[in-house]
């Protein structure tokens, strides 16, 4: 994208200034001519760009979100109204219950004009107590008398609601909807107010605290000067003062600018208001252009008190703000939404079941893929991330919980919204030693030497490259065993440990005696030397193992030479497991090989076998 603001490649100091003179010989640079578009041919004539704000001392770049908007959760009613099936009223009771326990406390929960299924729902919440004392309902209605009217009488006996009233104020809806001019169309809204307050007074007891919301449906589209006299007008009639507050809602009906204007107009309409202190000011962005996250935090920025949304982003052709994106962005900044995101994957659930829609893979915070990273550069930083994060952890004497989360590209722990690390990690063709390393520690706390994941990836991306496709950790897990660790159901190698016994001399050295099977023949070995696998080597060197070894001449003893060992235990306490690994040179080749046992000295005279059963595999 180039912006008409920006300075001409040629007009600043060339990139390159500092780098030596001769330092583009060899094939030709890439130029920024070079990588011209084309005119793409599409009827741009038919498209107006949207109109700027001049707002030379804008000041809501700088500012910085350090406390949740108010949420208006309107799944029931503009996320509903976009479903090919409109919620039953068991799952509009469903949706609500859950918005409830999630803490939302401005739900618009209805259209209750618009026919008997929203009237009925929104009767059967007040009636049967399902909204708790601190929430409050709110109901959607044009400004026309009949729908008003019924609209308000839906609200008997509730105990806080508001009725919200709407209407278009762009001037392509004054001259095609509402064929008038802008008195007309103000008037519209002046007379929607007054009926709203005239029915509120003759259906409502003092069992309802009240409320009214006015949106100048279009906003985005209609002239800021005549949004302020609509908005001012509707005020005029409903007079805000202490104690009793009018939300003004301007709504990005149709999402038609970049977040930084929406922010503008917003930062505009919040200083020109009069009474702004009575007024709540509140965005309600749609995601025409993609950009509704953005427009709903820049408008906070600019002076937004709240946000009206929907769960997971439903709504009207491209959807309504995402509100639980829009929340657990402020929660990985480490500021409290007031919503309840930890079981993330429960509110998916449910709002799958209720709008019969599934949540996409790549869905912030809650996709099925959206923990999960497949390329090698990520799952090594990410491996490291967790061990880095371990270490500190024991160096503080604290839990990993108490730590700030700093991870390498995770923004959030997926275990704060209830997820697992299971997926975090998943292999393919573009993995590297780090992710395969990092199941093998994760699923069988197995933590491979370095050189050894080097060696253990090759085979797994050996088989990723033949085969396409993602190796699961079970496929792992058989692919390790398979390699270093022969079980009983499927045997190999030459070598297979029975029993071990060790005893150290007066000098120091060990004497070993093993019981194997070699080459498929029970066998006593006996070996000497400064430690077992020192003596367990001798012992294979006695029994001939090593003869005809890879990188020896044919009947004569092979070049093996230990060159480095390694272990851990597995887990802590009674009943824990430690790992050997042991790098072999056979000749000029390495093998790796692995033992794990519940005696350490027996799990490197595993490791032992194992290594050496693979230098002969071959
Ligand atoms: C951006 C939004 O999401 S706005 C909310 C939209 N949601 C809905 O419309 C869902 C519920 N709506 C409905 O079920 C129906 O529209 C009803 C039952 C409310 C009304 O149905 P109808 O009486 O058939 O009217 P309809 O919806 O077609 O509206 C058209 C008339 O209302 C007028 N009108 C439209 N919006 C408004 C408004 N906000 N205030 C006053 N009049 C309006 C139109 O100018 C038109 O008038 P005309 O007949 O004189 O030309
Ligand atoms: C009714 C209004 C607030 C609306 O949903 C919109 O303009 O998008
Ligand atoms: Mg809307």
């Amino acid at each position: 994208m180039s912006a008409t603001a920006s300075p001409s490649p040629s007009s600043g100091p060339s990139r390159n200034a500092d780098a030596p003179a001769n330092r583009l010989h060899g094939p030709t640079p890439i130029t920024a001519a070079s990588v011209k578009q084309r005119p793409s041919g599409m009827p741009i004539h038919r498209y107006r760009p949207f109109e700027t704000v001049d707002l030379p001392d804008r000041t809501w770049p700088g500012r910085r979100i350090t406390a949740a908007p108010r949420w208006l959760s309107t799944d029931l009613r503009d996320g509903n109204q976009a479903l090919i099936d409109p919620m039953s009223p068991a799952r509009k009771r469903e949706m609500f219950d859950l918005l409830v326990r999630l803490g939302y406390k401005e739900i618009e929960v209805g259209f209750p004009a618009s026919g008997k299924t929203d009237f009925d729902f929104v009767r059967s919440i007040i009636e049967e107590g399902a909204i708790p004392e601190d929430v409050t309902v709110s109901v959607l209605t044009q400004a026309r008398e009949e729908l008003i009217e019924r609209t308000v009488e839906s609200l008997v006996g509730a105990p806080n609601a508001t009725v919200h009233l709407y209407n278009a104020t762009a001037p392509v809806f004054r001259r095609v909807v509402f064929r008038g001019g802008r008195d007309e169309v103000r008037q519209i809204a002046v007379d929607g107010t007054r009926l709203v307050m005239e029915y509120a007074e003759k259906l409502l007891d003092d069992r309802t605290t009240f409320g009214y919301q006015y949106s100048p449906e279009i906003f985005t589209d209609t002239e800021l000067d005549f949004a302020l006299e609509v908005c001012e007008a509707v005020m005029d009639v409903w007079q805000p003062e202490e104690g009793r507050e009018i939300i003004l809602n301007l709504p990005a009906t149709v999402e038609r600018s970049t977040p930084s204007t929406h922010a503008d107009r917003f930062e505009w309409m919040s200083r020109n208001l009069s009474r702004r202190e009575f007024v709540c000011l509140s965005a309600h962005p749609h995601n025409d252009r993609g950009t509704a996250v953005a427009a709903a935090e820049l408008a906070v920025m600019a002076g937004a008190d709240r946000v009206e949304g929907c769960l997971f982003g439903q709504g009207e052709r491209t959807g309504n703000v995402d509100l639980v994106t829009l929340g657990l962005n402020l929660f990985s900044q480490g500021v409290d939404p007031g919503i309840d995101f930890s079981r993330i994957d429960d509110i998916r659930r449910t709002w799958e079941y209720c709008n019969r829609m599934q949540v996409p893979p790549r869905h912030p915070y809650v996709g099925d893929l959206v923990y999960t990273s497949f390329s090698g550069s990520h799952q090594d930083a990410i491996k490291k991330g967790f061990e880095a994060l371990e270490e500190q952890a024991t160096r503080e004497g604290v839990s990993v919980d108490r730590l700030v989360w700093e991870m390498p590209y995770l923004p959030i722990d997926p275990k704060d919204v209830g997820r697992t690390y299971e997926a975090v990690i998943r292999v393919n063709s573009q993995s590297g030693k780090g992710g395969i390393s990092y199941v093998l520690k994760n699923e069988h706390q197995l933590d491979l030497p370095r050189r050894m994941q080097v060696e253990f990836s090759r085979i797994i991306q050996a088989r990723t490259d033949a085969e396409g496709g993602e190796v699961t950790p079970t496929q792992i897990w058989e692919a390790f065993r398979d390699e270093y660790l022969p079980v009983p159901e499927r045997p190999w190698g030459r070598v297979a440990l029975r029993s071990a016994q060790t005893s150290s001399s007066h000098e120091g050295r060990d004497e070993l005696t093993v019981e194997a099977v070699v080459d498929g023949v029970d066998t006593t070995l006996v070996g000497s030397g400064n430690g077992p696998i020192a003596a367990f080597f001798d012992a294979l060197r006695r029994a001939g193992v090593f003869e005809g070894a890879p990188g020896a001449d044919a009947g004569t003893v092979g070049e093996v030479r230990l060159l480095d060992y390694v272990e851990h235990t597995m887990s802590a306490g009674a009943g824990s497991r430690a790992a050997a690994y042991i790098e072999l040179a056979v000749g000029d080749r390495i093998h790796w090989g692995v033992g794990m046992d519940a005696n350490i000295v027996r799990a490197s005279l595993l490791a032992v076998a194992s290594a050496v059963n693979r230098a002969f595999r071959d």
